[in-house]
């Protein structure tokens, strides 16, 4: 089956704070978004690569993925990540009309092993309709009031934290697309939103997000 995947770069980065927007940032003297294409490309799996850039780094971006120009397709992102997806989306139905298999993938998990983007495919290869990678919860959680005062203690046995790529049926995709009136912080949210199942694979801690600048030093030392 076709394999297309969407990567949301368009963030700033805020959280970061470093100067440029995170998907430019590099670690060892590769940029996060050439990781993650990198690792996209690795997995065999995946045949295009629609990024959505910050609108005033379009020129930038496709330098910066120059090696792998026949592979990727940079569009401008949106304000919200959902905004980014949805017009990487609409690109990629252009470029790749015979796409069966959607991945949306963060620029921003540049570390993910190849083994995870092959596992998401199979998943839906094999008729899932949505699928995502996740890891169990290793803290104890705990529910707290608004004065910050604890509620309740979670049960965290069926408790998952949720990674990328998470992969599509296109057509749940652009359903899930169509009919979302907001923003989610995940794209599989929007699938169960309107009633689609998603299932999950096991994800990895390299597959973390750099969202800080403590997770970009792990990922200078112990990653890169
Ligand atoms: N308008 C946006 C916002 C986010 N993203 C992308 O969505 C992914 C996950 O977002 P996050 O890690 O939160 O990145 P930022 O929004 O850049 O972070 P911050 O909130 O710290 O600014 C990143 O690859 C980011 O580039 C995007 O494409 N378009
Ligand atoms: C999509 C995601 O990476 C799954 O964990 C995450 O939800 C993105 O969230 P953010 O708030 O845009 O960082």
């Amino acid at each position: 089956m076709s394999v297309v995947a969407l990567v949301p770069a368009a963030g700033r980065g805020v959280r970061l704070g470093a100067g440029v927007p995170k998907a430019l940032v590099p670690v060892a003297g590769e940029s996060l978004l050439s990781r993650a294409v990198r690792g996209l490309h690795d997995s065999g799996r995946v045949r295009h690569v629609v990024v959505a850039a910050p609108a005033d780094e379009v020129p930038a971006v496709e330098a910066e993925l120059a090696s792998l120009r026949s592979f990727v397709h940079v569009v401008p992102g949106g304000a919200e990540r959902t905004d980014s997806v949805r017009l990487a989306l609409a690109e990629a139905e252009r470029v790749v009309p015979d796409a069966r298999v959607v991945l949306v993938h963060d620029a921003a998990r540049a570390f993910t092993p190849p083994s995870v983007v092959r596992d998401v495919v199979r998943a839906v290869e094999e008729g899932a309709p949505a699928v995502v990678p996740v890891l169990p919860v290793a803290d104890t959680i705990k529910q707290v009031d608004e004065a910050g005062d604890v509620e309740t203690t979670v049960d965290r046995s069926r408790l998952r934290t949720v990674q990328t790529p998470q992969g599509f049926a296109i057509d749940v995709l652009r359903q899930a697309y169509a009919a979302a009136g907001d923003i989610a912080t995940d794209d599989a949210g929007l699938v169960e939103r309107i009633g689609g199942k998603v299932s999950t694979v096991p994800g990895h801690p390299h597959a973390l997000k750099i969202t800080t600048a403590f997770d970009l030093a792990i990922a200078e030392a112990v990653l890169a």
